[in-house]
Protein backbone atom coordinates (compact mmCIF):
# COMPACT_ATOMS: atom_id res chain seq x y z
CA UNK A 1 0.00 0.00 0.00
CA UNK A 2 1.30 3.49 -1.27
CA UNK A 3 1.21 5.67 1.55
CA UNK A 4 1.13 9.51 0.74
CA UNK A 5 3.84 11.23 3.12
CA UNK A 6 3.87 15.17 3.72
CA UNK A 7 6.53 17.10 6.04
CA UNK A 8 5.71 20.24 7.19
CA UNK A 9 9.06 22.57 8.55
CA UNK A 10 7.47 25.34 10.83
CA UNK A 11 6.83 26.59 13.76
CA UNK A 12 5.30 24.90 16.60
CA UNK A 13 2.17 27.11 17.99
CA UNK A 14 1.40 25.48 21.56
CA UNK A 15 -2.49 26.31 21.70
CA UNK A 16 -2.49 24.12 18.76
CA UNK A 17 -4.47 26.07 16.17
CA UNK A 18 -1.84 26.67 14.12
CA UNK A 19 1.83 26.12 12.59
CA UNK A 20 3.38 22.80 13.04
CA UNK A 21 0.10 21.78 15.13
CA UNK A 22 -2.66 22.78 12.27
CA UNK A 23 -0.56 21.15 9.77
CA UNK A 24 -0.10 17.53 11.24
CA UNK A 25 -3.61 17.77 12.26
CA UNK A 26 -4.80 18.53 8.52
CA UNK A 27 -2.48 15.84 7.26
CA UNK A 28 -4.16 13.17 9.48
CA UNK A 29 -7.51 14.67 8.83
CA UNK A 30 -7.00 13.85 4.81
CA UNK A 31 -5.51 10.64 5.76
CA UNK A 32 -1.93 11.80 4.73
CA UNK A 33 1.25 10.53 6.88
CA UNK A 34 2.43 13.83 8.73
CA UNK A 35 6.27 14.70 9.33
CA UNK A 36 7.64 17.82 10.81
CA UNK A 37 10.86 20.15 11.06
CA UNK A 38 10.47 22.88 13.78
CA UNK A 39 12.03 25.99 12.75
CA UNK A 40 11.04 27.78 16.23
CA UNK A 41 9.37 27.53 18.78
CA UNK A 42 6.24 29.75 19.97
CA UNK A 43 4.73 30.54 23.52
CA UNK A 44 0.75 30.81 22.13
CA UNK A 45 -2.66 30.58 22.78
CA UNK A 46 -5.88 32.03 21.74
CA UNK A 47 -5.12 35.60 23.27
CA UNK A 48 -1.52 35.93 21.51
CA UNK A 49 1.71 35.27 21.35
CA UNK A 50 3.12 35.36 24.33
CA UNK A 51 7.36 33.91 23.44
CA UNK A 52 9.13 33.20 20.27
CA UNK A 53 12.45 30.67 20.63
CA UNK A 54 14.23 30.18 16.98
CA UNK A 55 16.05 26.67 16.78
CA UNK A 56 19.73 26.69 15.45
CA UNK A 57 20.31 26.20 11.97
CA UNK A 58 22.24 23.16 11.66
CA UNK A 59 19.42 21.53 13.93
CA UNK A 60 16.55 22.73 11.61
CA UNK A 61 19.00 21.13 8.70
CA UNK A 62 19.36 17.90 10.76
CA UNK A 63 15.62 17.27 11.25
CA UNK A 64 14.97 17.54 7.56
CA UNK A 65 17.82 15.26 7.06
CA UNK A 66 16.56 13.15 8.63
CA UNK A 67 12.94 13.01 7.71
CA UNK A 68 14.74 12.68 3.78
CA UNK A 69 16.89 9.91 4.72
CA UNK A 70 14.67 7.62 5.98
CA UNK A 71 10.98 8.89 5.00
CA UNK A 72 11.25 11.01 1.76
CA UNK A 73 8.09 13.09 1.95
CA UNK A 74 5.50 13.25 -1.15
CA UNK A 75 5.13 16.76 -1.09
CA UNK A 76 6.75 19.55 1.81
CA UNK A 77 5.62 22.85 3.29
CA UNK A 78 7.01 25.59 4.31
CA UNK A 79 5.06 27.87 7.12
CA UNK A 80 7.13 30.30 9.73
CA UNK A 81 10.48 29.88 9.35
CA UNK A 82 11.33 33.62 11.48
CA UNK A 83 14.90 34.03 9.89
CA UNK A 84 16.84 34.68 6.64
CA UNK A 85 19.14 31.93 8.19
CA UNK A 86 16.97 29.58 8.22
CA UNK A 87 15.49 30.81 5.04
CA UNK A 88 18.41 30.40 3.54
CA UNK A 89 18.90 26.67 4.89
CA UNK A 90 15.32 25.82 3.92
CA UNK A 91 16.12 26.49 -0.15
CA UNK A 92 19.16 24.83 0.35
CA UNK A 93 17.92 21.73 1.61
CA UNK A 94 14.99 22.30 -1.13
CA UNK A 95 17.30 21.90 -4.13
CA UNK A 96 19.27 19.40 -2.70
CA UNK A 97 16.69 16.86 -2.29
CA UNK A 98 15.11 18.14 -5.32
CA UNK A 99 11.76 18.60 -3.97
CA UNK A 100 9.09 19.39 -7.04
CA UNK A 101 5.60 19.66 -4.80
CA UNK A 102 6.72 22.30 -2.60
CA UNK A 103 4.32 25.08 -1.03
CA UNK A 104 5.05 28.28 0.30
CA UNK A 105 2.89 29.83 3.52
CA UNK A 106 4.92 33.14 3.65
CA UNK A 107 3.48 33.77 7.10
CA UNK A 108 5.13 37.03 8.15
CA UNK A 109 2.50 38.11 11.31
CA UNK A 110 -0.01 36.53 13.76
CA UNK A 111 -3.67 37.38 13.66
CA UNK A 112 -3.12 39.34 16.83
CA UNK A 113 0.12 40.99 15.37
CA UNK A 114 2.92 39.40 16.67
CA UNK A 115 5.96 39.03 13.61
CA UNK A 116 6.94 35.48 12.75
CA UNK A 117 9.13 36.39 10.04
CA UNK A 118 11.85 39.24 10.56
CA UNK A 119 11.33 42.04 8.16
CA UNK A 120 14.59 41.71 6.47
CA UNK A 121 14.01 38.24 5.97
CA UNK A 122 11.53 39.05 3.18
CA UNK A 123 14.20 38.92 0.80
CA UNK A 124 15.22 36.06 1.32
CA UNK A 125 12.09 34.39 1.27
CA UNK A 126 11.08 35.80 -2.19
CA UNK A 127 15.05 35.65 -4.21
CA UNK A 128 16.07 32.30 -2.18
CA UNK A 129 12.64 30.13 -1.90
CA UNK A 130 10.09 31.47 -4.26
CA UNK A 131 11.93 30.22 -7.48
CA UNK A 132 11.72 26.74 -5.91
CA UNK A 133 8.34 26.97 -4.63
CA UNK A 134 5.55 24.88 -6.87
CA UNK A 135 2.52 26.74 -5.07
CA UNK A 136 3.13 30.28 -3.11
CA UNK A 137 -0.23 30.70 -0.67
CA UNK A 138 -0.27 34.57 0.80
CA UNK A 139 -3.21 36.19 2.29
CA UNK A 140 -3.61 39.95 0.85
CA UNK A 141 -1.32 41.72 3.39
CA UNK A 142 1.97 39.17 2.22
CA UNK A 143 1.07 40.10 -0.96
CA UNK A 144 1.61 43.23 -0.32
CA UNK A 145 4.81 42.95 1.74
CA UNK A 146 5.81 40.92 -1.53
CA UNK A 147 5.18 43.07 -4.55
CA UNK A 148 5.29 46.71 -2.41
CA UNK A 149 1.95 47.43 -3.67
CA UNK A 150 -1.24 47.69 -1.46
CA UNK A 151 -4.24 46.00 -2.34
CA UNK A 152 -7.85 47.34 -2.22
CA UNK A 153 -9.77 45.10 -5.42
CA UNK A 154 -9.73 42.26 -6.90
CA UNK A 155 -7.79 43.82 -10.08
CA UNK A 156 -4.97 44.71 -7.90
CA UNK A 157 -5.05 41.27 -6.34
CA UNK A 158 -5.09 39.65 -10.03
CA UNK A 159 -1.70 42.47 -10.49
CA UNK A 160 -0.01 41.11 -7.23
CA UNK A 161 -0.47 37.68 -8.37
CA UNK A 162 1.38 37.93 -11.42
CA UNK A 163 4.05 40.04 -9.77
CA UNK A 164 4.54 37.06 -7.38
CA UNK A 165 4.62 34.67 -10.52
CA UNK A 166 7.17 36.55 -11.77
CA UNK A 167 9.31 35.06 -8.83
CA UNK A 168 9.57 31.59 -9.95
CA UNK A 169 6.60 29.79 -8.29
CA UNK A 170 4.92 27.77 -11.09
CA UNK A 171 1.20 28.83 -8.77
CA UNK A 172 0.31 32.06 -6.88
CA UNK A 173 -2.87 31.13 -5.03
CA UNK A 174 -3.63 35.20 -2.77
CA UNK A 175 -6.15 34.09 -0.47
CA UNK A 176 -9.09 36.26 0.16
CA UNK A 177 -9.64 35.74 3.61
CA UNK A 178 -8.77 39.53 4.73
CA UNK A 179 -11.11 40.58 2.09
CA UNK A 180 -13.75 41.76 4.61
CA UNK A 181 -15.61 43.91 2.83
CA UNK A 182 -17.51 41.27 1.23
CA UNK A 183 -20.34 37.75 1.99
CA UNK A 184 -17.83 35.47 0.14
CA UNK A 185 -14.73 34.47 0.11
CA UNK A 186 -12.61 34.29 -2.48
CA UNK A 187 -8.92 32.88 -3.07
CA UNK A 188 -7.80 33.62 -6.11
CA UNK A 189 -5.59 30.93 -8.38
CA UNK A 190 -3.00 32.01 -10.53
CA UNK A 191 -0.84 29.30 -12.71
CA UNK A 192 1.17 31.81 -15.10
CA UNK A 193 -1.70 32.39 -18.11
CA UNK A 194 -5.26 32.68 -16.28
CA UNK A 195 -6.65 32.99 -12.80
CA UNK A 196 -9.37 30.86 -11.37
CA UNK A 197 -10.99 32.45 -8.37
CA UNK A 198 -12.15 29.42 -5.70
CA UNK A 199 -14.97 31.51 -3.68
CA UNK A 200 -17.00 30.71 -0.66
CA UNK A 201 -19.21 32.27 1.82
CA UNK A 202 -17.53 34.29 4.15
CA UNK A 203 -18.47 32.35 7.97
CA UNK A 204 -18.76 35.31 10.76
CA UNK A 205 -16.66 34.02 13.57
CA UNK A 206 -13.52 35.06 15.62
CA UNK A 207 -12.72 31.75 15.81
CA UNK A 208 -10.23 31.60 12.51
CA UNK A 209 -7.05 31.56 14.06
CA UNK A 210 -4.63 29.41 11.78
CA UNK A 211 -6.36 29.47 8.93
CA UNK A 212 -3.55 29.70 6.30
CA UNK A 213 -1.57 27.10 8.02
CA UNK A 214 -4.26 24.74 7.45
CA UNK A 215 -5.18 25.90 4.03
CA UNK A 216 -1.55 25.29 3.11
CA UNK A 217 -1.80 22.17 4.99
CA UNK A 218 -4.75 20.76 3.22
CA UNK A 219 -3.37 21.82 0.04
CA UNK A 220 -0.12 19.57 0.68
CA UNK A 221 -2.00 16.80 1.20
CA UNK A 222 -3.56 16.79 -1.53
CA UNK A 223 -0.87 17.05 -3.57
CA UNK A 224 1.00 14.35 -1.62
CA UNK A 225 -1.48 11.75 -3.10
CA UNK A 226 -1.11 12.97 -6.17
CA UNK A 227 -4.13 15.65 -7.03
CA UNK A 228 -2.83 18.58 -9.22
CA UNK A 229 -2.72 21.95 -7.69
CA UNK A 230 -5.99 23.51 -8.84
CA UNK A 231 -8.09 20.39 -7.14
CA UNK A 232 -5.81 20.47 -4.01
CA UNK A 233 -6.96 23.81 -3.75
CA UNK A 234 -10.18 23.37 -3.89
CA UNK A 235 -10.28 20.72 -1.62
CA UNK A 236 -8.23 22.78 0.92
CA UNK A 237 -10.83 25.25 0.09
CA UNK A 238 -13.40 23.15 1.20
CA UNK A 239 -11.76 21.55 4.45
CA UNK A 240 -10.91 25.33 5.73
CA UNK A 241 -15.12 26.65 5.04
CA UNK A 242 -15.63 23.39 6.89
CA UNK A 243 -13.55 24.08 9.73
CA UNK A 244 -14.39 27.55 10.25
CA UNK A 245 -18.30 26.95 10.13
CA UNK A 246 -17.92 24.49 12.45
CA UNK A 247 -15.81 25.97 15.08
CA UNK A 248 -14.79 24.73 18.73
CA UNK A 249 -14.93 27.62 20.38
CA UNK A 250 -12.49 27.25 22.64
CA UNK A 251 -10.48 29.60 24.42
CA UNK A 252 -10.70 33.22 25.58
CA UNK A 253 -9.90 35.24 22.23
CA UNK A 254 -9.45 34.11 18.26
CA UNK A 255 -9.90 30.14 18.88
CA UNK A 256 -9.25 27.52 16.66
CA UNK A 257 -10.50 26.50 13.63
CA UNK A 258 -12.08 22.20 14.05
CA UNK A 259 -9.75 20.22 12.27
CA UNK A 260 -12.12 17.63 12.25
CA UNK A 261 -15.34 19.26 10.98
CA UNK A 262 -14.14 18.23 7.40
CA UNK A 263 -14.07 14.18 7.18
CA UNK A 264 -17.52 14.48 10.00
CA UNK A 265 -19.12 16.27 6.95
CA UNK A 266 -17.72 13.50 4.44
CA UNK A 267 -18.22 11.25 6.12
CA UNK A 268 -15.25 8.21 6.67
CA UNK A 269 -13.73 7.99 3.57
CA UNK A 270 -12.60 11.17 2.08
N1 LIG B 1 -14.26 34.25 7.40
C1 LIG B 1 -13.96 33.32 6.49
N2 LIG B 1 -14.91 32.59 5.89
C2 LIG B 1 -14.63 31.63 5.00
N3 LIG B 1 -13.36 31.33 4.62
C3 LIG B 1 -12.35 32.03 5.17
C4 LIG B 1 -12.58 33.05 6.12
N4 LIG B 1 -11.36 33.55 6.52
C5 LIG B 1 -10.45 32.87 5.85
N5 LIG B 1 -11.02 31.96 5.02
C6 LIG B 1 -10.32 30.99 4.17
O1 LIG B 1 -9.23 30.51 4.93
C7 LIG B 1 -8.09 30.33 4.12
C8 LIG B 1 -6.95 31.18 4.66
O2 LIG B 1 -7.20 32.53 4.28
P1 LIG B 1 -6.62 33.80 5.02
O3 LIG B 1 -6.65 34.90 4.04
O4 LIG B 1 -7.32 33.97 6.32
O5 LIG B 1 -5.14 33.33 5.29
P2 LIG B 1 -4.13 33.77 6.39
O6 LIG B 1 -4.37 35.18 6.78
O7 LIG B 1 -2.80 33.39 5.89
O8 LIG B 1 -4.45 32.89 7.61
P3 LIG B 1 -3.69 33.00 9.02
O9 LIG B 1 -4.50 33.95 9.80
O10 LIG B 1 -3.75 31.63 9.57
O11 LIG B 1 -2.31 33.51 8.79
C9 LIG B 1 -8.51 30.71 2.70
O12 LIG B 1 -8.89 29.54 1.99
C10 LIG B 1 -9.70 31.62 2.93
O13 LIG B 1 -10.59 31.61 1.84
C1 LIG C 1 3.73 28.92 14.79
C2 LIG C 1 2.75 29.74 14.03
N1 LIG C 1 2.71 29.65 12.69
C3 LIG C 1 1.80 30.37 11.99
C4 LIG C 1 0.91 31.21 12.61
C5 LIG C 1 -0.09 32.03 11.80
O1 LIG C 1 -1.41 31.81 12.14
P1 LIG C 1 -2.40 33.02 12.53
O2 LIG C 1 -2.16 34.13 11.54
O3 LIG C 1 -3.77 32.44 12.41
O4 LIG C 1 -2.06 33.45 13.93
C6 LIG C 1 0.98 31.28 14.01
N2 LIG C 1 0.16 32.07 14.73
N3 LIG C 1 1.90 30.54 14.69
Amino acid sequence: MNIPKALTIAGSDSGGGAGIQADIKTFQELDVYGMSALTSVTAQNTLGVQGVHSLPVPFVAQQIESVFADLRPDAVKTGMLFSSEIIAEVARQAARHRIDKLVIDPVMIAKGGASLLQSEAVTALVQQLLPLALVVTPNIPEAEVMTGCPIHSLADRKEAAKRIHDYGPAYVIVKGGHDAGSDTVTDLVYDGRGFTELAGPRVDTVHSHGTGCTFSAALTAELAKGKDVLSAARTARDFVQAALTDALGIGGGQGPTNHWAYRRQKGVSV
